[in-house]
């Protein structure tokens, strides 16, 4: 699905699919705002969703808020890379900007839950690297919920609920986080991002890079 771009070192690579799920207010948009400040050559997927705007959110930077038809119709003609049903509301992927950002070498960072995450990774797995971010207490993340202060009780009551439901999804990702000291959990991500790029896997150009070094040496 991807073609290359280049690595810090200059070895053509093909971009991969970052995808950080979590219980909601575990912390993964803290996460993803402060990966996507640091770390040059990712680009944010940002969803489509029929579900109301919060306060301080903003259309195309947070999501792309449509109606249900509007949402119907993208599903209806493929334009969505993967979609699920979360919270009574639908959230999907535009394919476009995806496919767009991976084939220009950049990597492609995904906020979705562990529904999506099954779609993508069906779809392009070697691609994918498949994050889960958890809390430290169910008392933090209670906590954490209020202190966004975006939601009423009832929705913070029903994503409590939800919590340990998605929570029993963690056995299929690749790497667990527990948010507990914020900076921490993002080096942590960090350290996993910057593994995953020099996965050999990936690294298309190694191969003309080596014959390139072994010919310099028996010149
Ligand atoms: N499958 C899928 N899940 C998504 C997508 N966008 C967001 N989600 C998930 O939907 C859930 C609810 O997101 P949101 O309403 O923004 O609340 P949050 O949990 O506080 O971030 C989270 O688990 C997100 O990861 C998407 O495009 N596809
Ligand atoms: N390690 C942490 N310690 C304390 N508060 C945190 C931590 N990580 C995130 N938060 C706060 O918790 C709330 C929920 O985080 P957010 O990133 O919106 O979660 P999610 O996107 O998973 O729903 C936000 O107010 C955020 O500032």
């Amino acid at each position: 699905m991807t073609t290359g771009g280049h690595g810090a070192d200059g070895v053509e690579r093909r971009g991969l699919m970052f995808v950080l799920s979590s219980p909601s207010g575990a912390g993964k948009t803290t996460l993803s705002r402060m990966l996507l400040e640091r770390e040059p050559g990712l680009k944010m997927s940002v969803s489509a969703t029929t579900r109301a705007m919060r306060p301080g959110e903003v259309e195309g930077r947070d999501y792309f808020f449509v109606s249900k038809g509007r949402f119907e119709t993208m599903v209806e003609q493929g334009e969505l890379l993967e979609w699920a049903t979360v919270f009574d509301n639908l959230y999907g992927t535009p394919r476009a900007p995806v496919e767009a950002a991976l084939s220009a070498g950049q990597d492609v960072l995904f906020d979705i839950d562990w529904q999506g995450t099954q779609q993508l990774h069906q779809k392009a797995s070697v691609d994918v690297v498949r994050v889960f971010i958890l809390p430290p207490s169910a008392a933090d993340l209670e906590k954490r919920l209020h202190s966004r202060a975006q939601d009423s009780d009832e929705v913070i009551r029903k994503r409590m609920s939800r919590a340990s439901h998605e929570m029993s999804h963690w056995a299929e990702y690749d790497y667990i986080v527990i948010n507990h000291d914020v900076g921490q959990a993002f080096a942590e991500v960090q350290s996993i991002l910057k593994a995953e790029r020099l996965k050999r896997e990936r690294r298309i150009g190694l191969v003309g890079f080596v014959r390139s070094l072994q010919g310099q040496l028996q010149g």
